[in-house]
């Protein structure tokens, strides 16, 4: 498939060949020392390297979190160059986990950094915040729709914290987290009426955390469903069904640190995802 080829068409079939787990790369200082490493830019990259090496190979979706890369300054940022490349050739589809949020003009920018071909941060997808209004992503979504590209918009996140603001309601009784929702909804069907396929290319995060009774509507979305807060953040393979019933077929279980931890043998970081990727396998069928 050429590259330009949507973002929601590439990850159906990514998910249809290796199962929807997503496994995020976070080097955490702790996971360093753990795996014997040191703290410096040699220690990151052997352990972002294995990661690569074990992981590429086995699921649908990489997701390196760069703020544990840029805190190594500029050659931290080499490192997750490499990892975005090396991952993709290895047949991973990436999904770069920074967040980004900011007035339109500024998020011109941020969209040309990871969502533009031949931008070396460019993976195939970013997330991004819509705390400054949904319709400030919009570079970021013609960005995104041009290049092939995916995004994925935080609307209920994993952290507890995330309710104050996400569970606030309008007027109508309209949570922000399903106001998110429905506009990355509406998107998705201006997209897939114009160039065809399923699934968007504008895909939201709702933490596998959550509680289910927060009510969030997913059934209009048809978009990917980032769902992080598995392992070491208390969520459960068992919890998915609950917390995202019908939605379940497009939601992407993403855990890090419970499988990063099994390092820093490479058979054992594969048995780990393997078995997270097998269990989540006997839920959705
Ligand atoms: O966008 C994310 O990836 C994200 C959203 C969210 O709501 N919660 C959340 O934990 N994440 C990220 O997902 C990863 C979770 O890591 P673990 O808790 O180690 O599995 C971290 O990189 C978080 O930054």
């Amino acid at each position: 498939m050429s590259a330009l080829t949507p973002f929601g068409a590439r990850l159906a079939d990514a998910v249809a060949d290796r199962g929807p787990l997503c496994v995020g790369i976070d080097p955490h200082p702790a996971l360093l020392r753990a795996w014997g490493l040191t703290e410096d830019v040699a220690g990151l990259e052997r352990f972002a390297m294995t990661a690569v090496t074990a992981l590429a190979g086995e699921v649908a979706v990489l997701k390196p979190q760069s703020a544990f890369f840029e805190a190594y300054g500029s050659r931290g940022v080499a490192v997750l160059e490499r990892v975005i490349a090396e991952a993709r050739q290895a047949g991973a589809l990436v999904l770069l986990d920074v967040k980004r949020g900011d007035i339109g003009s500024t998020m011109a920018a941020y969209a040309a950094a990871y969502l533009v071909e031949g931008s070396p941060l460019a993976g195939d997808a970013v997330t991004v915040s819509p705390y400054l209004g949904f319709g400030s992503l919009e570079p970021a979504l013609l960005a995104a729709r041009a290049n092939g590209r995916g995004v994925f918009v935080l609307a209920m996140t994993s952290n507890p914290e995330g309710g104050a603001v996400q569970r606030a309601v309008d007027t109508g009784g309209r949570s922000v987290a399903q106001a998110v929702v429905d506009a990355a909804a509406e998107r998705n069907a201006e997209d897939l009426e114009e160039v065809g396929g399923t699934l968007g290319s504008v895909g939201v995060v709702v933490g596998a955390t959550i509680d289910p009774a927060a009510g969030l509507d997913l059934s209009r979305l048809a978009g990917p469903i980032l769902a992080p807060g598995l392992g070491a953040q208390g969520a459960t393979v068992a919890d998915l069904h609950r917390v995202f019933g019908p939605a379940l077929p497009r939601v992407l279980p993403t855990t890090s640190r419970d499988v990063l931890r099994h390092g820093p043998e490479v058979p054992a970081l594969r048995d780990a995802v393997r078995r997270v990727r097998d269990s989540i396998a006997e839920i959705t069928g």
